[in-house]
């Protein structure tokens, strides 16, 4: 069974090692009036009946519809070995109502320690739509993790219809970062997701366990400078015989990783665009390109919340040597009809059209 299911989804990349033993609490924690407790193989009734409703399991990314109860019991059973490995953390979202215990959802962390990441996910039951519970059970496990695990950086995403989610994720601080599309499995076929990330520069007042130690150093601007600014970023559509598309996937590390991105980089002090970008495909791609051949196509003006994006895209289709990754990304050749199936940092969407229009 899919990990965990919600209103957004853990993904399914494969965890390298696991966190160091005893970093995920085993208690529950307090959020507001929710509390947030591990969950037990006596939940699994409750959960079938609330996560077994279409409008719930549509939202899922790897869940079938009708969802059998047998498969309730063996994910509990997984997220409690993958708890005591590290790997995970899956709770219970619950509120004391009188005597008894309600539950109302889940929500858990997918960690990656060597990439210092988690990713997020939480759904709720539709008796308890608009209770408060999303927002307050995601913003205290994301605020917790960022202060407490060693990882730079938690992202989630969410179906483009999902608009609860959506402003649950914008609210406690995630930033949107770009666009994918992920396999729905209640709905058949994939569907367009919106992708998110929160590093702890994204959470005001926000006290780290020790950033110096265990928190990779975040390049981004947002991380450099507190306040909104431009930046000034330099791109190329690297364009081969067969008219296609030269796509680089953000290293791991990196703000926004994972994400497809056009060649290039930031513009530093005292560099034209054009100069920058010649030093960023020599360096990335160990690529020659002349001046005379780098065409202004288009730009980017695109508010990341925390910075400020200004991205000319230059079109390019002469330049010496095979472009080469080199620096830990992948790079792929595409054809301006499949760019939409590539998930993109959110500037770069607009990007996509005119090079169909174009090629
Ligand atoms: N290169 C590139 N960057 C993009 C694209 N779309 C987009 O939002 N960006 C953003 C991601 C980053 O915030 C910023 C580029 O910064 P970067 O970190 O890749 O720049 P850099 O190569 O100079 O890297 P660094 O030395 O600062 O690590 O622009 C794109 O298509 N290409």
């Amino acid at each position: 069974m899919r990990r965990t299911t919600g209103h957004c989804s853990l993904s399914d990349t494969p965890v390298v090692s696991s966190v160091a033993a005893g970093r995920l609490p085993r208690g529950a924690i307090e959020a507001g009036p929710f509390r947030l407790r591990p969950l037990r193989p006596d939940d699994a009734a409750v959960i079938h009946r609330l996560v077994n409703d279409w409008s719930v399991v549509r939202m899922l990314s790897r869940l079938p519809f009708p969802y059998p109860r047998s498969l309730t019991d063996d994910w509990i059973a997984s997220t409690i070995a993958e708890h005591d490995r590290g790997d995970a953390w899956h709770l219970a979202v619950t509120r004391q109502d009188g005597d008894g215990e309600t539950v109302l959802g889940c929500i858990g962390l997918r960690i990656d320690a060597p990439q210092k990441t988690a990713t997020l996910g939480y759904w709720i039951g539709r008796p308890y739509w608009g209770t408060g519970a999303a927002s307050t059970a995601a913003e205290r496990v994301t605020r917790w993790a960022l202060a407490n695990l060693p990882i730079a950086r938690i992202t989630a995403s969410a179906a483009q219809d999902n608009a609860a989610s959506i402003a649950v994720l914008r609210k406690i601080g995630f930033r949107e970062v770009g666009a994918g599309r992920q396999p729905f499995l209640a709905r058949g076929g994939e569907h367009p997701v919106t992708l998110f990330e929160a590093t702890h520069a994204d959470m005001p007042g926000l006290a780290t366990r020790n950033p110096s130690e265990d928190a990779a150093p975040d390049p981004s601007p947002a991380a450099a400078v507190p306040a909104r600014r431009s930046v000034l970023v330099a791109a190329a559509a690297l364009l081969d015989r067969d008219n296609r598309v030269l796509l680089a996937r953000r290293p791991e590390g990196k703000p926004m990783a994972g994400l497809w991105e056009f060649p290039g980089g930031k513009i530093e002090q005292d560099e034209t665009p054009e100069d920058a970008l010649i030093r960023e495909l020599r360096e990335e791609l160990g690529i020659e390109v002349s001046p005379a051949c780098l065409a202004p196509f288009t730009f980017a003006s695109h508010d990341y919340g925390t910075f400020h994006l200004l991205m000319p895209l230059f079109l390019c289709r002469r330049w010496k040597h095979t472009p080469t990754a080199r620096e830990g990304q992948t790079l792929r050749w595409v054809h301006a009809a499949e760019l939409a199936d590539y998930p993109m940092p959110a500037a770069d969407l607009p990007f996509i059209p005119l090079l169909r229009d174009l090629l």
